[in-house]
């Protein structure tokens, strides 16, 4: 699909106006360019956790929407943002207003990513993503099938790796270490497309519990337990906020998982430590990633000033896994 894409030149006080002006028309795919910042809520919303230097904000902003180009009448459209930019001006101040156009090549932009998604194994787990057919030599393998929508969870990204190594361990066990039970509860903070669920429910849990920020969450990780045949009673899952929201906290229960797990960033796991140890058994694994490397240190004494021990620290990348116990 052939797309025209405009870019308005405009301050960063008008462009959240501008952006809702453009959707108030319809258009969908806005992105804003500009030197400020991102927010904490932000980066950790996107899951970055380290961000360039940026030069410094002088208060210009670039507005782009994309149009398609057959199909849509782009003079009424062009018209309409016009008049709507014009408007905008009586309320604050837009800067030059200026209109560029430049054409994009083909675009797809909710199934684009899936071009660089596919089967791929850990240890002896293969990760295929639901639209692909499963081949003929791989039909009595361990399979997790995937599709993340909008949420979090290939299955790719180094950090759900780390963690999925860490399920592995901590709940079928390996040649080093034997778990005491083989069918564990376990909690899955910010569960995102539900791969760190579905993985522990297939390696053997008894129930799963999950939470997200983020609602649509919620529908991805449903989706993905039906298409690995998990019934939904073996898994309950909740919007929130753990580390302050009293009633999720008591939702999701006191001493009654075996394993937490969290793959979620530095800068939330550590204001999350202090209320991980209240959701554990004694003798449980709290599993964690989601953290750049040289934020290593900061979250292994959030970990342990919340009173779990430290038992393992494995590294993919620049990703870090900290494994804890509670005594
Ligand atoms: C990196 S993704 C992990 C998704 C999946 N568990 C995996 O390992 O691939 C992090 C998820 O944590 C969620 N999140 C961020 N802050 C959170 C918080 N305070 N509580 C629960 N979820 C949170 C995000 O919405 C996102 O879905």
């Amino acid at each position: 699909m052939k797309w025209k894409k405009y870019t308005i030149e405009t301050t960063t006080a008008a462009e959240d106006y501008m952006s809702s002006m453009l959707m108030d028309l319809g258009i969908e795919g806005i992105e804003i360019e500009d030197n400020i910042p991102l927010t904490k809520e932000d980066q950790a919303d996107m899951f970055i956790d380290f961000l360039p230097e940026l030069p410094p904000d002088e208060g210009i902003s670039h507005v782009s929407f994309y149009i398609e180009e057959d199909g849509s009448d782009q003079k009424q459209i062009l018209t309409q943002v016009k008049a709507g930019l014009e408007n905008l001006r009586k309320m604050v101040e837009v800067g030059s207003g200026m209109i560029s156009s430049s054409e994009t090549e083909d675009l797809d932009w909710i199934n684009n990513w899936k071009k660089y998604f596919s089967s791929f194994t850990i240890e002896d787990i293969l990760i295929k993503p639901t639209w692909e057919e499963l081949k003929e030599e791989d039909k009595d393998k361990f399979l997790i099938e995937i599709d993340p929508g909008i949420s979090f969870g290939t299955g790719k990204h180094e950090t759900t790796q780390l963690c999925i190594r860490q399920l592995l361990k901590y709940i079928r066990g390996n040649s080093e270490y034997t778990p005491e039970n083989k069918h564990p509860k376990v909690l899955d903070v910010g569960c995102g497309s539900g791969i760190l669920s579905i993985v522990a429910l297939k390696l053997g849990a008894s129930e799963v519990v999950g939470t997200d920020l983020d609602a649509d969450c919620m529908i991805s990780t449903k989706e993905n337990m039906e298409v690995n045949h998990l019934d939904a009673g073996l898994g309950t899952f909740y919007v929130g906020n753990l580390i302050d929201d009293e009633e999720l906290q008591q939702k999701v229960g006191t001493e009654v998982y075996d394993i937490v797990v969290a793959n979620i960033l530095a800068d939330v796991i550590i204001p999350m430590a202090p209320v991980i140890p209240a959701r554990l058994k004694k003798g449980g694994y709290f599993i964690t990633s989601g953290i750049i490397d040289f934020k290593e240190n900061e979250v292994k004494a959030a970990i342990e000033k919340a009173g779990l021990e430290v038992v393992e620290i494995n590294h993919q990348g620049e990703w870090v896994n900290i494994t804890a116990r509670k005594n």
